[in-house]
């Protein structure tokens, strides 16, 4: 029987997806095989030795003590991509929200009174403060062309926007997905100066702090709308208000409020939205709900953010899978053990993401507690399961 802890609520479409003769699903299981969670917040979190995996059901993984867990030997997994239409879709309505003013012009409606005769007298006289402007012809920046950057970069085309990208380490596989006429930025401030909107879908690590910053900003067109539906602290968002102040930038749209931004009438925020829809909430879930049962009961690692992705069509009589530090002589070491004991090794994969690798093993016998005992008391090894 397997325990998997939810931390956050996650769609019963996935989590029907684990057999209830084999799996425990509850949020406050004790001593958990696998964690799932979405935004909940891991760093700090108490966690046993008996866990194995970590499924984010969704993209950012910065709330996950993902250093630590590693240490630890335990598998970070995240659903890349599926939740990507969602944001899609809303980085489309904030672009709008932002060109034609649809919060203020809201809010003014909103605080309007007296008879409806009287209202539409107002609403004609009140709408020349709303008036906006159209997205053909415009350029969007986007920074990340990542699962959901290329998504926005090409509806954004079909919408008739030029569109200019930055990504220094754009995969093969998105530039394929990439709309041709995309232009490729040399470098952020040239992307910077030359949009109209930008907007960002890179995650927060220590080098997107602050994308957009006092400095960046003088960069900016006048008139510029920026949008922020990837986490917050991509901008820094003193930087951006000065700048809304001053009329640089001309409307901020983002997912992430903050006292200082939920006021100014020029900021739409919307409450961490981007990936709250049936759909892609449906789809994290299945996703990684599919991806963690792989690995309780067959080892195979797809989408993991620590390690790297194996997959081993089952063939021997029994299965090893071990967690080690990316160190030499590891696999010496392994098979010296597996040979001593008079274990046959079938078949075999291994592979190494950063400091990190994995090693699954199918072999011609059964693997006693000795032997595996053995094999974890390797140094650098930090997990191994007989499956
Ligand atoms: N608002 C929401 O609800 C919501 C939903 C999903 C994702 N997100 C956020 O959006 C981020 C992106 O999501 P994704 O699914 O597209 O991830 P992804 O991993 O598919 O894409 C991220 C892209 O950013 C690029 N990148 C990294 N550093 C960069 C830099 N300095 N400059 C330019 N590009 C850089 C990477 O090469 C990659 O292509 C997530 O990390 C998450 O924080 C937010
Ligand atoms: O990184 C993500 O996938 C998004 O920020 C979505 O977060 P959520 O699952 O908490 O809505």
């Amino acid at each position: 029987m397997y325990n998997i802890q939810t931390l956050n609520a996650i769609s019963s479409k996935g989590l029907n997806r684990f057999p209830a003769d084999h799996y425990a699903v509850s949020d406050n299981a004790a001593a958990a095989d696998a964690m799932l969670l979405r935004s909940f917040k891991l760093h700090d979190y108490p966690f046993t030795d008996n866990l194995l995996a970590v499924g984010r059901a969704g993209s950012g993984t910065n709330n996950v003590p993902v250093q630590a867990l590693s240490e630890r030997g335990v598998v970070v997994f995240n659903a890349p991509g599926a939740n990507a239409n969602a944001v899609k879709e809303l980085v489309i309505a904030g672009m709008l929200m932002g060109c034609r003013n649809i919060g203020p012009a809201m809010d003014f409606v909103r605080g309007l009174q007296g008879t409806d005769a009287e209202m539409s007298v107002a609403v004609e006289a009140g709408k020349k403060h709303f008036g906006g402007f159209e997205l053909p012809g415009r350029t969007l920046g986007v920074i990340g062309l990542g699962a959901i950057g290329v998504k926005i970069a090409n509806a954004a085309r079909h919408l008739g926007m030029n569109v200019i990208g930055y990504d220094p380490t754009i995969t093969i596989e998105r530039a394929w997905q990439l709309d041709s006429d995309v232009e490729a930025a040399p470098n952020l401030d040239t992307l910077l100066a030359q949009s109209d909107f930008i907007t960002f879908h890179v995650p927060l690590i220590e080098s997107t702090r602050h994308l957009i910053n006092a400095d960046s900003l003088k960069n900016l067109k006048d008139g510029v709308v920026l949008l922020n539906f990837a986490r917050n602290g991509i901008l820094d968002d003193s930087a951006v208000l000065a700048g809304l102040e001053s009329g640089k930038v001309y409307a901020y749209v983002c997912d992430f409020p903050s006292n200082a931004l939920r006021t100014n009438p020029r900021v739409m925020t919307l409450p961490h939205l981007g990936a709250s829809t049936r759909e892609a909430e449906e789809n994290c879930a299945i996703m990684v709900v599919d991806q963690v049962r792989d690995y309780l009961e067959n080892g195979n690692i797809c989408n993991s953010v620590n390690l790297p992705n194996v997959k081993l069509r089952r063939t021997g009589l029994a299965r090893i899978a071990l967690v080690n530090q990316n160190n030499p002589d590891m696999l010496g070491k392994i098979s010296h053990i597996l040979g001593q004991a008079g274990v046959n090794i079938a078949h075999m994969m291994n592979d190494s993401k950063g400091n990190m690798a994995y090693t699954l093993m199918d072999v011609d016998s059964v693997v006693n507690e000795n032997t595996r005992v053995a094999l974890a008391a390797i140094p650098g090894v930090l997990k191994v399961r007989l499956l």
